[in-house]
């Protein structure tokens, strides 16, 4: 796979007893992948097994940084309720990053006979992929909005829907076979950590060399 990965801001410290990393799953989401980047960047004491948390919404990965079960919450920047975590005083930007994702294409359950309009399940923000990727043939379609790309490999494999807008690692494990060209997005990932933790910024009122936290 080709990625590429350009760290803006990188060096996210671990804090102490289980550092974890929180994201969007179940496995096989691009954001898993984004997460096991954080994980491979934290400086510290951080044991050989990794903790990354992967959860239904991005949502419920937030409320598992503001508990203090894990120390860092990854979002993709495609994600239109993103900036429910830039406005939330609770969390600081630890950092950012660019990363490609997995490849994306459109995939079906093998041997299966797909209608002339399939119901296609994908996630919000990378729905646009679908007109540019499913095959000329299929006169028109049906969107089935689901929670991530890897929920949506799993719609197909319960015959939910006849394909899914998903990534390789997600098709391959739910079985399924792709019938389009695929492709990557180059992807901005935000990093977030509880508000204090590490995020300081220079105060201009307060004498030099004295750091504050962002929201005191
Ligand atoms: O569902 C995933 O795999 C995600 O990690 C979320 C997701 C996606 O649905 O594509 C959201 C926006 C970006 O396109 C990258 C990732």
């Amino acid at each position: 796979m080709r990625q590429m990965v350009n760290w803006l801001t990188p060096s996210f410290a671990a804090h102490g007893g289980s550092p974890g990393v929180a994201t969007l799953g179940p496995a096989g989401t691009s954001s898993e992948v984004a997460a096991g980047i954080v994980w491979q960047s934290l400086e510290g004491d951080v044991p050989s097994i990794r903790n990354i948390a992967l959860h239904r919404t991005y949502e419920d990965a937030a409320e598992a940084v503001l508990k203090q079960d894990v120390d860092y919450l990854v979002v993709a920047n495609a994600y239109s309720g993103i900036s429910e975590f830039y406005m939330d005083t609770r969390l600081s930007l630890a950092g950012v990053f660019v990363m490609d994702t997995p490849h994306y294409g459109i995939a079906q359950l093998p041997g299966e006979a797909v209608p002339d309009r399939p119901v296609i399940a994908t996630h919000p923000a990378p729905r646009p992929l679908v007109d540019e990727l499913l095959p000329s043939h299929f006169t028109d379609r049906e969107i089935l909005q689901v929670t991530s790309t890897s929920t949506a490999a799993q719609s197909v494999r319960d015959g939910v829907t006849d394909l899914a807008l998903t990534t390789v690692p997600a098709a391959e494990a739910h079985g399924l076979e792709f019938i389009s060209r695929k492709r990557f997005i180059r992807m901005l990932w935000s990093v977030f950590t509880l508000n204090g933790e590490i995020f300081v910024v220079p105060d201009d009122t307060a004498e030099a060399g004295r750091i504050t936290h962002a929201h005191p």
